[in-house]
């Protein structure tokens, strides 16, 4: 069946997300598909920035706890928020620090080497900053990362098998970091099946969510993941830099933090001030400084969207959205040197796709000159994501159109095959 301009209209019409577009603010002319790297700003993420910094306007130092939204609790009433879509209880996760921040965090609270039992197992397609993360806490113990950073290898440079990850959970390893979706392919790991084989081996699993969480549902909790982080300026909407999230299971109530700091306090404790720290019987527990408020306040709103859907409808459309891509690419774009790098079933999908081409540098620069922002990935990847809240099947109808377009006419040729300075 060949697909049209007409379908895309159809789909659009039947969409029961598409209400949620004319809540962010789209560039008239402009594609965006790359929510994968950065969130578009809702009105309602601006609308609760803007209360906030009334907040601080109208109250000064009583904004920490009076105003709209009392500054004290803040990182505490995200995580409630956010709870339902990492499959947690309210008290098991709180929006704090950064990806990498909350990565240093929780190595430094759960990884306990004893005697042989000392290695951390990662996976050599994971993002850089885990790695670095990772290689610095290990030297902090007197290890060499080199030979106490085990990391999976992949059988073709894209894509894990969750088979090679488990056979690598050997009596050596102490703690196993690993993404939900691979930044690159998209691909999704079988979290459940993963965690599973972790715990049977007493070893602790945490995971980094990044590209996860706001896409597709979790069910740490259920699965009993020990720990994860994740950023929420991607799928969330959070804005640039905006605060990341950090989820502990309950039975780790109680650890202490390895990075402590008073805002780890239980909450009634922290301004009497004593030097000896009490910490919140929560994932609260393991923030660390003062919350950037600012940087917390877009979520307020960002996360009131999601809260009037539910992620599995975030997900059904994603998948919809992804596979029409797809399958557009394999009608408009065979025989120009395309090829697909994410997994292609649903069950192994993310948010984004993952386009390799010899040219991906200029091309992603061609699109972005006509208005189609995807990002680039070296050496050959061009990630495109049509984010279910705001991207409609006719955007990525057209997407498609002019990439086609750029291919056959060679626009791609007066740029140069090399990257920008981020994408
Ligand atoms: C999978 C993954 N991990 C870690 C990071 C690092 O995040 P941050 O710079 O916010 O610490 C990113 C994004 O930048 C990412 O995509
Ligand atoms: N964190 C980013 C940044 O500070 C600047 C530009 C891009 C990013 C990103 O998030 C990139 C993203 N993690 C990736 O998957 O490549």
């Amino acid at each position: 069946m060949v697909l049209t301009e007409k379908d895309a209209k159809q789909l659009d019409r039947d969409d029961s997300l598409s209400r949620f577009r004319e809540e962010f603010y789209i560039k008239p002319n402009t594609i965006y598909l790359d929510g994968n790297s950065l969130g578009l700003l809702s009105k309602r993420a601006e609308r609760t920035l803007l209360e906030s910094l009334n907040d601080w306007k109208e109250h000064g130092i009583d904004g920490w706890t009076r105003g709209q939204h009392p500054w004290f609790f803040l990182s505490e009433r995200l995580g409630e928020m956010m709870a339902p879509l990492v499959g947690a209880e309210v008290d098991e996760v709180i929006v704090t620090g950064s990806t990498t921040v909350n990565l240093h965090q929780l190595v430094a609270t759960f990884y306990k080497p004893s005697g042989k039992k000392s290695k951390i197992l990662a996976d050599e397609l994971t993002f850089p900053s885990d790695i670095y993360a990772l290689q610095s806490q290990l030297r902090i113990h007197g290890f060499d990362p080199d030979t106490h950073l085990v990391r999976v290898k992949s059988r073709d440079g894209r894509l894990l098998e969750e088979a090679d990850i488990i056979e690598a959970m050997t009596d050596e390893i102490a703690l196993i970091i690993l993404p939900t979706v691979l930044y690159r392919s998209g691909q999704i790991l079988d979290m459940n099946r993963l965690t599973g084989e972790a715990n049977k081996r007493a070893i602790l699993i945490g995971f980094d969510g990044c590209h996860s969480v706001g896409a597709i549902p979790h069910s740490f909790s259920e699965w009993g993941v020990d720990f994860a982080y994740w950023c929420n300026y991607k799928h969330l909407n959070g804005g640039p830099g905006s605060v990341g999230g950090l989820y502990v299971n309950k039975k780790h109530f109680g650890s202490a933090p390895g990075l402590a700091g008073w805002f780890g306090s239980k909450k009634e404790k922290q301004f009497d001030m004593e030097h000896t720290l009490t910490p919140a019987e929560s994932a609260g527990a393991f923030q660390i400084g003062t919350p950037h408020i600012l940087s917390l306040a877009p979520l307020l709103g960002a996360l009131e969207i999601f809260a009037e859907t539910r992620i599995e409808n975030i997900r059904e459309k994603s998948l919809k959205i992804t596979r029409f891509l797809m399958d557009l690419m394999d009608q408009e774009l065979s025989d120009m040197g395309f090829s697909v790098g994410n997994p292609q079933e649903d069950l192994r999908r993310g948010g984004h796709v993952s386009l390799e081409h010899n040219e991906a540098a200029r091309i992603c620069k061609a699109l972005k000159e006509n208005g189609i922002i995807p990002d680039f990935r070296a050496p050959n990847i061009i990630r495109l994501a049509p984010v279910a809240l705001y991207t409609s099947y006719s955007e990525v109808w057209t997407a498609v159109q002019v990439l086609k377009k750029i291919m056959v006419e060679k626009q791609y040729e007066k740029f140069k095959n090399e990257r920008e300075v981020v994408a």
